[in-house]
């Protein structure tokens, strides 16, 4: 029993440190001093205290009381680390108060919180198989009842051999004839009713799942770009695959064998009291006395279970790492320092391995002990019963077995009862996000008619702080005007929130203060899907392929772009002559990220994705800046072919590049510092100026001739 109690427990993954208090454990032990140093170790517990103690009355309405509603957590840490703090420093723990009480944090405090498990959203996923569900409780419930009935016929058998060896009269096989039939037809019955339930949990916990997951991954799609800096891309995939995961295994499982062990316990515990109420109670005493101990055992395997799994996971990350970054590796020659770092991983993992595998081994050899004495102390106490004649033989048969039904039942629930706890911590992550609704919705709002856009962008006394630095402002008061048709471009000094301009005007943040305008319309009005699908194209540094076709990279710039549209918009970008020299031409698929193309190549690629939507505003981020001096020759010209005739915002660190455009903005600590031609600026003799005199000295060309009109401003540039 105690050995499948724990089998279960690894098996099934039973990792207490992710349980609902796994965080607020660790941040309690975080306080802990590495150097045991008391009075810095107290000095830390003080701040943990003081910060949750904040953290708690931040989020406490100021009508509820504090004690109704604070997790328990937050009070077992109260209690825990309050009087150590109140009797060694008492005015510290009052001042932790009352700053927790009185002074509320003047930027959000990014919280770990854990969220709650969301039984709406999980009846929601649940309502389509009730029926089903319905039809598998009532097999799990039959199943079970089935399983009761076993140990009585079983005695009945062993009563028939008994009488047969006393006796010798009659026939055995005819008298026992009518018994072992009808045991074939319970195991029969039970094998069918386990079978049914468990198609059908199983048809269930993967439609669920498969459910679940869609509106999951739908709904991160959704989610604000703010939301995707403040998380890690690992941690919403395992959301959408561990999480789900584990949940549908825990339902499974709850459902599965939590009904039948119920069932089996009582319908057991009936029968056992029917055979023999002093047996019963004896084992009343001693099963849950050894499961507990056994739990307590399993409890500390499971935990060194569970540092088993982190180091593999670490040795899992550190050749995760090195084969992602083969490239790099490969670079700096570094094949033997990543073969024994992953090596040292390794070893540790085997240490922990052989230490959990003794644990192991421990556990089964007492549990073996304690089950064999289980069964010697029934037969012994049973014997007796039967010497004097107050229990038949079989009678103690159907006790023996139906004892070890209901142990092997108590078990599964004990463990059944930590699947609980984790499934309910899976489905609360997986149910958090999909419940989550994003600031910038994905569509909704009008459109300008084609005809009647003109492309006219203004930025008005604009203001702007990341979601996740609100402290930190990157735009102050920023206005800017993109003329249509025009070329503006940016330049400044790094960090100066040019990109940040570029994100404002895809909608990809709202900014804090001032608006931003497209033909007069606040973008806030205007529908994001349109906006972004239709009116603006945007070409980064890093332009980011799909790993599919080339054709299918092309169109995720419009759906329904027909092949001309593919070939029209390629040939714009440059393009077209690469592709038709792969063998597979327009059907070459890119590999994972575009890693089969060179950079001009998957620019050029990327510049074909943005033309084909025929957008009238074009943004160029660092467009050209991570190519070779060939490559951004052809690139800038499918560049200046994609300009003609459109808004164009043009960021740039190489002042080559927008030395011809109509207008030149200079941007500093999110303001704009100077703005005119290149020739105004440089009369002008400012920040423009130094910066072109600095970039002259690694290119003369800078002081080249400038055409008389920027019509096709780089054109002109590119035959210089
Ligand atoms: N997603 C983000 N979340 C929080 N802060 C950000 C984010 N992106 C940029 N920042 C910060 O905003 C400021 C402006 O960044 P931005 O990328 O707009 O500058 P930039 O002028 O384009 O710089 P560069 O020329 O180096 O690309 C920087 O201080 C940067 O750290």
């Amino acid at each position: 029993m105690l050995v499948h109690l724990f089998r279960i427990g690894i098996r099934g993954g039973l990792v207490p440190g992710r349980s609902l208090f796994s965080h607020r454990l660790q941040s309690f032990s975080a306080v802990r001093s590495p150097d045991g140093h008391f009075s810095s170790c107290l000095l830390r517990a003080m701040a943990q205290l003081r910060s949750q103690l904040r953290a708690h009355f931040s989020r406490v309405p100021s009508a509820t009381p504090p004690s109704k509603s604070a997790p328990a957590w937050c009070w077992l840490g109260g209690a825990l680390l309050g009087p150590v703090v109140l009797y060694k420093h008492p005015r510290l723990y009052l001042l932790a108060l009352c700053e927790a009480r009185e002074a509320p944090p003047a930027h959000p405090i990014p919280r770990v919180t854990q969220s709650q498990f969301n039984w709406q959203l999980f009846w929601h996923f649940l309502r389509p198989y009730l029926l089903l569900l319905g039809a598998a409780i009532v097999l799990a419930l039959g199943a079970a009842l089935v399983n009761v009935q076993i140990p009585l016929t079983l005695g009945q058998l062993v009563e028939v051999v008994a009488k047969y060896t006393r006796d010798h009269v009659g026939s055995f096989v005819s008298e026992s004839w009518n018994l072992s039939t009808h045991l074939l037809i319970l195991y029969g019955v039970q094998g069918l009713l386990t079978f049914g339930y468990l198609v059908l949990l199983s048809h269930i916990g993967e439609r669920m799942a498969v459910d679940m997951r869609r509106a999951l991954f739908s709904s991160l799609l959704r989610q604000d770009i703010a939301f995707f800096d403040a998380k890690r891309t690992g941690q919403l995939v395992s959301r959408l695959t561990t999480d789900v995961q584990e949940f549908k295994s825990s339902f499974k499982l709850v459902v599965s064998q939590g009904l039948r062990s119920c069932t089996q316990i009582a319908g057991c515990l009936v029968s056992l009291s029917m055979l023999s109420p002093r047996l019963t109670l004896l084992l009343m005493i001693v099963t849950p006395t050894l499961m507990g101990i056994g739990t307590l055992m399993g409890s500390s395997l499971r935990k060194l279970s569970r540092l088993c799994q982190e180091q593999v996971a670490r040795a899992t990350g550190v050749a995760d790492e090195a084969l992602g970054n083969v490239r790099t590796v490969r670079a700096f020659a570094m094949e033997q320092r990543e073969e024994e770092h992953y090596g040292a991983e390794l070893e540790r993992c085997r240490t922990k391995a052989e230490e959990l595998g003794r644990g192991i081994a421990l556990f089964q050899g007492l549990s073996n002990i304690a089950f064999n004495c289980m069964v010697l102390g029934t037969l012994l106490v049973g014997g007796s019963l039967v010497a004097g004649q107050q229990l038949t033989g079989g009678d103690l048969m159907s006790f023996l077995v139906a004892s070890q039904t209901v142990q092997r039942s108590m078990a599964n629930l004990s463990v059944l009862f930590g699947q609980v706890v984790r499934g309910l911590s899976a489905g609360a992550r997986v149910f958090e996000y999909m419940a989550l609704s994003p600031c910038i919705p994905l569509s909704g709002g009008h459109s300008i008619p084609k005809e009647q856009l003109q492309g006219c962008v203004t930025f008005q006394d604009v203001s702007f702080s990341y979601p996740c630095r609100p402290g930190f402002q990157v735009l102050k008061d920023f206005t800017l005007t993109l003329p249509p048709g025009k070329i503006v471009a940016l330049v400044g000094q790094s960090g100066g929130g040019k990109t940040t301009v570029a994100s404002l005007l895809e909608r990809f943040y709202d900014p804090t203060a001032g608006m931003v305008t497209l033909d007069g319309h606040d973008l806030r009005t205007l529908d994001p899907s349109w906006l972004r699908g239709q009116v603006i194209g945007f070409i980064s540094q890093e332009p980011v392929l799909f790993g599919t076709t080339i054709r299918e990279n092309i169109r995720f710039g419009k759906l329904e772009a027909s092949d001309e549209e593919v070939y029209a918009a390629a040939r714009e970008a440059n393009a077209h002559k690469f592709i038709c020299s792969f063998p597979d031409g327009y059907d070459t698929i890119v590999g994972e990220r575009g890693t089969t193309l060179s950079g001009g190549q998957k620019q050029r690629l990327a510049i074909a994705r943005a033309l084909i939507k025929q957008p009238t505003v074009l943004i160029l981020d660092e467009a050209t800046s991570a190519l070779d001096a060939e490559s951004e020759r052809v690139v800038q010209e499918a560049l200046d072919r994609a300009s003609a005739g459109r808004t164009v915002l043009i960021i740039a660190h190489r002042l080559s590049t927008v030395r011809a455009a109509h207008h030149i903005v200079v941007m500093a600590n999110g303001q704009v510092c100077e703005a005119g031609t290149h020739e105004e600026l440089l009369r002008k003799g400012g920040l423009y100026a130094e910066l072109i005199r600095r970039q002259a000295l690694d290119t003369p060309l800078l002081s080249a001739p400038l055409p008389k009109t920027p019509r096709h401003p780089w054109n002109h540039w590119h035959r210089t």
